[in-house]
């Protein structure tokens, strides 16, 4: 039986098409990615997952309205119906591992914990490495500590989603060589290419573990 993944993103999903490319592929063995969920409705990964043969389930799960039908909390009550969405997704979609592929939201306990106690691992894509520019915009903060001599090179890494945000347990991490006089767009594209196979690297190691019962 194939191990199903739901694909959580945000925008472009070139890192969800790298994982919808090796699916099923010596890269990501007997893997399917059953659903993808964006928060943000003209992110392209959904045009993505639509487009691909056969389709791939999506679903828009956007943040805007909890913002007045939750005034008091709408973090809370949009992850809790996030995980509730993808809980009671139809068994064939039900997901064996959670990837956060550019997923630019902050997820807490409503949605960590009962992911937690389904026994689902999450896993994130972060531009950085370990303890180093935590949250978003990472790249461009690590080209900036660059340009200020502050470091000399950066990362990618996947990690275990905890509720400390880019703090859970990596799974991989490859360092980046940063370059005198190269451009944020040149560095930008570099680590873009390496992180698709870290997120490939990264959700077969996670499947791999779960299976052996290391989750
Ligand atoms: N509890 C956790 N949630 C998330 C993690 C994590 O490790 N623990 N990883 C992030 C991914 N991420 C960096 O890798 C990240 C994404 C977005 C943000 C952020 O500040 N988001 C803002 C909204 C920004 C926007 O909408 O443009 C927010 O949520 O308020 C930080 C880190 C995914 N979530
Ligand atoms: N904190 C997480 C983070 O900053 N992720 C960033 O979102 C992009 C999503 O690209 P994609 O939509 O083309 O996969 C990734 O390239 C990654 O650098």
């Amino acid at each position: 039986m194939a191990s199903r993944i739901v694909v959580l993103i945000s925008g472009s999903g070139s890192n969800l098409q790298a994982l919808i490319d090796s699916a099923s592929t010596s890269s990501l063995p007997s893997s399917r990615i059953v659903h993808v969920v964006s928060n943000r409705k003209a992110a392209y990964g959904l045009t993505r997952a639509a487009s691909s043969t056969p389709p791939i389930p999506t679903s828009y799960h956007g943040f805007p309205p909890y913002k007045t039908s939750h005034p008091s909390d709408p973090r809370a009550a949009y992850d809790a119906d996030l995980a509730k969405r993808i809980l009671e997704l139809p068994e064939d979609q039900y997901p064996d591992l959670i990837v956060c592929a550019g997923w630019m939201h902050i997820l807490s306990p409503n949605f960590l914990d009962p992911i937690s106690e389904a026994g689902i691992p999450i896993i994130n894509l972060h531009p950085a490495l370990p303890g180093a520019f935590d949250g978003a915009g990472a790249i461009e903060r690590a080209w900036e500590a660059f340009s200020k001599g502050e470091i000399t090179e950066t990362g990618v890494m996947i990690h275990y989603v905890i509720k400390e945000v880019d703090r859970g347990e990596p799974l991989v991490v490859k360092k980046v060589e940063m370059k005198a006089g190269e451009s944020v767009e040149e560095l930008t594209a570099r680590i873009h290419d390496i992180e698709h196979v870290a997120i490939v690297e990264g959700a077969k190691l996670a499947l791999e573990k779960k299976n052996s019962g290391c989750l």
